[in-house]
């Protein structure tokens, strides 16, 4: 009887999978890969038959057989911009994925795994809520320089899932609520969530505060004579905005846990980025507050960092003035990817096919 959902989620060094029946989750993991394996491929989707094998492999000793696979979904990645929503997975959009046409990111190889592994016994496969979901208003999309728009790219699978336990959570429908959304992880995305949705962002990858991984936003002068000094190449450059910024370039670690001990033990130095980083998120939540004409029903902490009372009680003091501060710390991707599925399969809501919401969403300003 096919009655589960096998849900993947890939990372840069892992890949977590889960298996579902309904709303249960029946197994969860992290299949490690080790540095040297993934380093002999040139592309991350490179990597896409490696990853398969060892999920395949790992569904044989949890003894789950694909016959018994109802779908299965993956993380969408850097696709075009299209709308929120659970994507049944095309030809059109694995080509996306493959070419990786708004950049590279181990999310594409979630909908290319999750096709790969449906297409064995022919059952459909989907992504949710990628990375590049896109519904900014376009006044939000103005950049300042013709040349460049400004990109919705962010955590919006986990602010999307995060917002419907808001709403639950405040006895209404997410449709009908206006939040802002911090999710404070290895990249931080600050959402202003209007009525469901996600009208505006900082783009985690390159803008907004810093983060444990990322530079985010940076005076634009200093950074034009930083490219041309001739000390650095493109791709030293993109790592020290993304990957070796933020936390990682001042303190040498990405652990929000370490900064902390480091500042119980009287570390000034550990304190003042620390600070900065707690500031500069807050700051973009007042900026945010403006998108929503300062109605809003709640300000939400979520992500790994929103363990954090440290931080968490930081940015309140600094916000609370604007909404109720709720704290929904962690994230539950599994989940989340696991309940769009079912809220296809049990039609509250229509599956999207990709390449018509490119279509009818290109934006040309
Ligand atoms: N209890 C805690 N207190 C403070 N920081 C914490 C705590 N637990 C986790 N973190 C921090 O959260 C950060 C990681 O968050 P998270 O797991 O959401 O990120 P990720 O999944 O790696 O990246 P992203 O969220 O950008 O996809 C790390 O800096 C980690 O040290
Ligand atoms: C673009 C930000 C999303 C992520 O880092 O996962």
């Amino acid at each position: 009887m096919r009655e589960y959902v096998l849900a993947i989620n890939p990372g840069s060094t892992s890949t977590k999978v889960a298996v579902f029946k309904g709303k249960e989750n029946l197994f969860e993991t992290r299949l490690d890969h080790p540095l040297e394996e993934l380093n002999q491929y040139k592309k991350i989707t490179d990597q896409y038959l490696l990853r398969k094998n060892i999920i395949l492999a790992w569904l044989q000793e949890i003894a789950i057989h694909s016959e018994n696979l109802l779908a299965v979904v993956g993380r969408g990645g850097l696709l075009r911009p299209i709308p929120g929503g659970t994507y049944k997975i095309t030809e059109e959009m694995i080509k996306d994925l493959k070419a990786g046409v708004q950049g590279e990111h181990a999310s594409n190889l979630g909908g290319i795994l999750a096709k790969a592994i449906a297409d064995i016994e022919g059952i459909d496969a989907y992504i949710v809520d990628p990375v590049s979901v896109d519904e900014f208003e376009d006044v939000a999309r103005v950049s300042g320089m013709p040349e460049i728009q400004r990109r919705s790219l962010g955590h919006a699978l986990n602010i999307k899932a995060v917002g419907h336990s808001v709403a639950a959570d405040l006895n209404k429908n997410f449709q009908e609520v206006n939040l802002i959304v911090a999710h404070l992880g290895g990249g931080i995305s600050v959402a202003p969530v209007k009525l469901g949705r996600l009208v505006d962002y900082n783009n985690a990858n390159e803008a907004g505060p810093f983060s444990p991984e990322r530079a985010g936003d940076l005076p634009t002068g200093d950074l034009a004579k930083l490219c041309f000094s001739g000390e650095y190449t493109y791709n030293e450059i993109k790592e020290k905005l993304r990957g070796k910024g933020g936390l990682t370039a001042y303190l040498l670690t990405n652990n929000a846990i370490e900064v902390e001990k480091r500042i119980e033990e009287g570390d000034q130095r550990a304190k003042l980025i620390y600070d900065a980083m707690c500031y500069q998120i807050a700051k973009e939540i007042g900026a945010m507050a403006t998108v929503l004409n300062g109605r809003i029903d709640a300000i939400v902490l979520t992500g790994g960092i929103a363990h954090s009372s440290y931080v968490t009680s930081n940015i309140a003091e600094r916000v609370s003035f604007i909404a109720p501060v709720m704290i929904y710390a962690g994230e539950d991707e599994m989940k989340a990817l696991n309940e769009g599925v079912l809220r296809v399969i049990r039609r509250e809501e229509n599956s999207k096919i990709y390449e018509e919401e490119v279509l009818t969403h290109d934006k040309k300003l």
